[in-house]
């Protein structure tokens, strides 16, 4: 069955030849071999675990085989490892707009929406509502109702939908934060960050931004948008590899009066005291909490070095190229197999990945991944596709669609073991 699909996606094709072109053409293209991505499958999971760079491997045994093996706890000094967080965040802070001293790479998105959401709920004390959405990634929501249960019991969550407008009707003179995705992760659409902060700020509450889906992927202007606060992961577009530091944005304005609410040694102004009572640091560094997975930083450096070779407009042209195209062909290929494209077809409504629904969509992803198209399943039918476009390519768009459309015309997702379910998907 698998050498009828590949036969039947391998049909020579017009539209396969004009995707060549496109490849032939594209300003970014020589970015792909600077990641290390196995040969004959398309990776479209992007969105989830970005690609390594091929750099990072010597970077990883340089900083083992010198910086830990023999320089040993004089490298904290030598390398400046303490500093990573700050170093780091000040370059992620670029790509996001951000002003140096603003964003601080460290822990997990989880805790660091943690740590800005009770830092901006006590910005708002006398205020009751906090705004989400009901189709959030979970941990977001989570995050806040654990927040609400044991820090501020007398807090109320309201959760809007999917629409930008549903966010505005919640809107009031009670509301002290709302937190809200830029890039939904199931169906990729992205919210108006400018016209929604704007709204929040003028009936006096604060806006938590999470980036995940969107650092890396598209250009993001916290400053020109009047952020407060914003989180994200690096894992993602980034490519900072599985579990690399998250970090977080705090504006400027709220430095000098926010609280982090885990007071941890590192967050102390002044650490190597080794005071017993808790001073903050005056900048960001009041955010740190323990001690950096210093080796977990080195893959992100490695991409951000790639990232600071280009710019985030070039990226962002060509993934609604490649998000475009994949829509389109989608429609003319797809669409009688039953699958529907939720991915909003406007390109200022879109992040760099594109959604199908199909009430059979684990069992067509794992057959589609054994083919050799990494896309990923979301419950209960949502099959994603994330277009990175530093690696991914105009003719593995055709060439993913097309080897759907052989799985779907054969039946090869049929077969038994595709509907086994994994713990991680
Ligand atoms: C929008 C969003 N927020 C948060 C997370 C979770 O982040 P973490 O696991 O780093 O806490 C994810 C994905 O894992 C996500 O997609
Ligand atoms: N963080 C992940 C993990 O540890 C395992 C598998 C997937 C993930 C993800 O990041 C999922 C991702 N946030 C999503 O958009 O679904």
């Amino acid at each position: 069955m698998i050498d009828a699909v590949k036969a039947a996606r391998d049909a020579a094709s017009p539209q396969q030849k004009e995707c060549q072109k496109l490849d032939w053409e594209d300003q970014l293209a020589h970015f792909r071999q600077m990641f290390d991505l196995p040969k004959g499958e398309i990776y479209l999971d992007g969105n989830s675990l970005g690609a390594m760079p091929v750099s990072a491997v010597p970077a990883m045994q340089e900083a083992m085989s010198e910086g830990w093996a023999k320089g040993l706890i004089r490298s904290w000094n030598a390398r400046d490892w303490h500093m990573l967080p700050v170093t780091v965040g000040d370059r992620l802070a670029k790509l996001m707009g951000a002003k140096k001293g603003e964003v601080l790479a460290a822990d997990s998105t989880s805790v660091n929406l943690y740590k800005v959401f009770c830092a901006a709920m006590n910005l708002r004390s006398d205020r009751r509502k906090v705004i989400s959405e009901r189709n959030n990634f979970p941990t977001d929501v989570h995050i806040l109702q654990g927040a609400i249960a044991n820090v501020f019991p007398k807090a109320e969550l309201a959760l809007a939908g999917d629409d930008d407008d549903s966010v505005l009707e919640l809107l009031d003179t009670d509301t002290a934060v709302v937190c809200l995705s830029h890039v939904n992760y199931r169906t990729g659409r992205l919210r108006d960050m400018a016209r929604l902060t704007s709204a929040a700020h003028e009936v006096g509450a604060l806006v938590i931004w999470d980036l995940a889906h969107s650092l890396g992927a598209l250009p993001v202007d916290l400053t020109g948008c009047d952020a407060d606060f914003a989180v994200g992961c690096s894992y993602k577009y980034m490519n900072g590899g599985p579990g690399a530091p998250a970090w977080l944005f705090v504006a400027t304005r709220h430095l000098g009066e926010v609280q982090n609410p885990l007071t941890g040694w590192q967050g102390h102004a002044v650490p190597f005291a080794f005071e017993i009572d808790f001073q903050p640091a005056g900048s960001i560094e009041k955010f740190r909490v323990g001690t950096p997975p210093v080796l977990s930083y080195l893959p992100l450096m490695e991409s951000l070095s790639i990232f600071e070779q280009t710019d985030m407009q070039a990226l962002r042209d060509k993934s609604l190229r490649l998000t475009g195209m994949f829509i389109e062909l989608a429609e003319q290929r797809l669409v009688q197999h039953g699958l529907s494209v939720i991915t909003p077809k406007e390109p200022a409504e879109r992040g760099s990945q594109v959604a199908l629904t199909h009430e059979n969509g684990w069992p067509i992803m794992q057959a589609l991944i054994e083919a050799g198209v990494i896309g990923d399943f979301r419950a209960p039918d949502i099959l994603r596709f994330g277009f990175t476009p530093l690696y991914v390519g105009f003719e593995d768009v055709w060439a993913a669609v097309a080897t759907l459309e052989a799985i779907m015309e054969t039946g090869f997702w049929r077969e038994d073991r595709f509907s086994e379910r994994k713990l991680v998907t």
